[in-house]
């Protein structure tokens, strides 16, 4: 039970929008495509589903090419952004539709309609209309819809991406628990790395149709495969430094990188929260801007006697939100290992 993509590229006219991606997704995996807009996620996934078929490559299930196999043939679930649900029919009725499709009796699909919306948080909910639904109860209607007929894959393209953060965060919460528990082989499209971090087991970041780089969320997110991984990923300057038993020396300090990382010259890559304010840090600078986020405070410092050429003139830091310096106060910060990744060099 594993998709297999070999060398798969879409081309709409002149543009080529997937180019040569291979990727597996093997059985109770979920993978998530994260890359940003305009990429090729959502058409990599369409080319999946039978929506788009590839100018070259091949799309096997199991081993068999699905060239030839129309899209209500693959056994593939879907789930788009915007729910598409049936505004005519009521929740059951949207949720039992793949069931009637394959001729299920109505005692049967009742009761897998019930199980599901008991699944997705939705009990009791059948004969209600789905136009009088919140946005993230429609998305909840369109997963159990999607996941009725137990699907060998679900497809999932931005599910999440019309409702608001707070529902976004809690809804990725639940659909990765869902997931698990259903033991449900997936792939997501999403241009969120919380959510994809939230939900896959493995994160295939994608940039200008290809993809860059495949691994679990806690891999790519800390040794990002190269620069332009790393800035998609939020390390907004490279710093070069050099490792020995786990400890990456650089003109900020020193920070733990880990013993998996072997001796020699790296790059850092800084987030926003590279640098944190401390008494005694090595890094000395001035505050030039001050802003309050919901639960830190964030900095840009100039940096006071670091000349080197590959040291940026300004830094992000974070301080926290009681006794937050103001602009023009001096500062000493300290590089913290976890706003940190490790580039190769
Ligand atoms: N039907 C189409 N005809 C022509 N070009 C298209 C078509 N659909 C997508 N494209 C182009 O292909 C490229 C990839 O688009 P795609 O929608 O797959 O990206 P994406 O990563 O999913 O982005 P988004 O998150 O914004 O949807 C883009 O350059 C886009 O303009």
């Amino acid at each position: 039970m594993s998709l297999e993509l070999r060398g798969v590229s879409v081309r709409y006219g002149s543009v080529t929008a997937v180019s040569e991606v291979d990727l597996s997704v093997t059985d109770g995996e979920v993978v998530a495509l994260l890359g940003p807009s305009g990429c090729g996620k959502s058409t990599l996934l369409r080319a999946v589903a039978g929506l788009e078929r590839p100018a070259g490559g091949r799309v096997d299930w199991d081993g068999v090419d699905l060239a030839g196999v129309p899209v209500h043939r693959r056994g593939f679930g879907l789930v788009f952004q915007d729910g598409q649900l049936f505004p005519h029919r009521d929740v059951a009725g949207n949720v039992a539709f793949g069931l009637r499709m394959r001729r299920e009796p109505a005692a049967d699909r009742a009761r897998r309609v019930g199980e599901l919306l008991e699944l997705v948080g939705l009990a009791g909910y059948e004969r209600r209309r789905v136009t009088e639904l919140s946005g993230g109860e429609q998305q909840r209607v369109a997963l159990a819809r999607a996941l009725a007929p137990r699907p060998r894959l679900l497809l999932l393209d931005e599910p999440l991406s019309a409702l608001d953060r707070a529902l976004r965060e809690q809804l990725a919460v639940d659909l990765a628990r869902l997931l698990r528990e259903t033991s449900t082989t997936a792939l997501v499209v999403t241009h969120d790395h919380d959510e994809a971090f939230t939900l896959a087991d493995r994160v295939a970041v994608m940039q200008r149709g290809r993809i860059r780089q495949v691994g679990p969320p806690e891999r790519v997110w800390r040794r990002p495969a190269d620069a332009d991984v790393a800035a998609f990923l939020g390390c907004a300057a490279l710093l070069p430094a050099r490792v020995r038993a786990g400890v990456a020396d650089s003109a900020l300090g020193a920070v733990e990188v880990g013993a998996g990382v072997p001796d020699g010259p790296v790059r850092l890559g800084l987030r926003a929260t590279a640098l944190r304010l401390a008494e005694a840090g090595p890094v000395r600078g001035e505050v030039v801007q001050r802003v309050h986020r919901r639960d830190h405070v964030r900095l840009l410092v100039r940096l006071s006697d670091v000349d080197a050429p590959s040291v940026p003139s300004t830094v992000d830091a974070v301080a926290p939100v009681v006794d937050a310096p103001a602009p023009g106060q001096r500062v000493r910060l300290v590089l913290d290992a976890d706003g940190v990744a490790v580039l190769p060099a």
